[in-house]
């Protein structure tokens, strides 16, 4: 579907980043792929594999690896950024002696700056102070689209020519690239959804059925949208690929790393030794703390990463936070209709109305005593 041929870069070694080289190089695209160990550049240069992240996986093989940064940004024209949320900013430090306005540059990231709260595309933008700036994010498992699975994502971007270069890099016969211009929103949808996937693992390892994970699901959904709105995103942006797409696969799925850590500590493990077993980074365990922070700062009423927040850093087993948020307000279903304030106050109204007629009785009750009394008869 490629257009021309363009230009690739992409920076990570890891499963996302291998994924998205070989799918630009079977599109047609001259690839270069950055990271640190030499061991995989020399696997992928020589066997055309990754095989620490994707063993299985034959990449297409015109993908050249290299750990200079210098010869790999050369003559891209689209820069692709597979980094963990920990190491981005450092990684983009490094790179933007590189780096020129003309080149597009994509996050792929789905994760928040520790001490910013910042979404990777805003560290690109305020690293660089370029213009093309852009986000893919989406249902995107690494394995499966290795497996050439058919699979969509979202490039989002205020910039159209950044939307339209990602889409013709990328999207080939089985992977389709569908444009947002809500950046904000798409980049949040990945990031939030981690939170759930976590709880979702959690929830399956405790043996709960499929109306409580359908019920999880949506009621994430309300919440990510929730706090995605007080953050300035499009509430809509969550009924796409970012938001519900996304967040159906990845509490879904054991191939989701941050499934697989709550689910680990669904059959008992800690934390520490769920993160370890999976030796990769699950972006949601630093997402939530964040996340938690974030919204008692803004006043976001997020029950369910709070809950998952307890169980996490305060020792709460997991069963007992599931019936403590059972017992939680009951809202509205969808608050973009009916909003949350209103059923609050129609709960509130309903009080004062229940209050009011006991209230009343009782004074009528008493009245009547009162006549009983003066009339002497108490059986009238
Ligand atoms: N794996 C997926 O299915 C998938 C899909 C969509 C998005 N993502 C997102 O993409 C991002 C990267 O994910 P991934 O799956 O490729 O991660 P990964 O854990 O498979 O690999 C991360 C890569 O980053 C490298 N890295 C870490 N710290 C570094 C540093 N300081 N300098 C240079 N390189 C460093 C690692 O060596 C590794 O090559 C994550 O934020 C994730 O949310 C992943
Ligand atoms: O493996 P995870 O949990 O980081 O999820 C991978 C992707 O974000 C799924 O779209």
């Amino acid at each position: 579907m490629a257009e021309q041929q363009i230009n690739v870069a992409v920076l990570g070694g890891g499963s996302f980043g291998t994924a998205l080289a070989s799918i630009a190089a079977d599109n047609g695209a001259r690839v270069h792929q950055w990271m640190r160990d030499e061991t995989l550049v020399a696997q992928i240069n020589h066997e055309h594999r990754n095989g620490r992240y994707l063993p299985h996986y034959v990449m297409n093989s015109a993908v050249q690896a290299s750990t200079d940064l210098q010869a790999v940004l050369a003559d891209a024209e689209l820069v692709l950024i597979a980094i963990p949320s920990k190491a981005f900013r450092s990684v983009v430090q490094a790179a933007k002696a590189w780096l020129r306005p003309e080149q597009i540059l994509v996050s792929t990231t789905k994760g928040i700056e520790q001490d910013s709260f910042l979404l990777m595309s805003q560290v690109l933008e305020q690293e660089t102070g370029f213009t093309h700036i852009g986000v893919i994010a989406g249902p995107n498992l690494a394995s499966e689209i290795a497996d050439k699975q058919l699979t969509a994502t979202v490039i989002a971007s205020a910039d159209p020519l950044t939307r339209t270069r990602v889409q013709q890099a990328l999207g080939c016969r089985y992977f389709r690239v569908y444009a947002s211009d809500d950046r904000h929103g798409v980049e949040l949808g990945g990031a939030l959804k981690n939170i759930y996937a976590i709880a979702a693992g959690m929830a399956a390892a405790l043996g709960m059925g499929e109306n409580t994970r359908s019920m999880l699901m949506t009621r994430a959904l309300a919440e990510m949208s929730r706090f995605a709105v007080a953050e300035g995103a499009n509430p809509m942006t969550f009924l796409g690929l970012a938001g519900v797409g996304d967040l159906i696969v990845t509490c879904s799925s054991n191939l989701s790393r941050n499934y697989r850590v709550g689910y680990a500590m669904g059959e008992g493990r800690t934390l520490e030794e769920a993160v370890d077993a999976l030796g990769q980074v699950a972006e949601g365990v630093n997402t939530v703390k964040l996340v938690c922070a974030k919204a008692s700062e803004m006043g976001v009423y997020m029950p369910l990463a709070e809950g998952l927040y307890h169980v996490l850093f305060d020792g709460v087993p997991a069963q007992d936070m599931a019936r403590t948020l059972m017992m939680g307000e009951q809202s509205s279903d969808v608050e973009f209709i009916l909003p949350r304030e209103t059923v609050q106050r129609e709960h509130r109204d309903q009080a004062l109305h229940n209050h009011a007629s006991k209230d009343h009785a009782s004074k009528d009750h008493a009245s009547k005593d009162q006549v009983f009394k003066n009339s002497g008869d108490k059986n009238a």
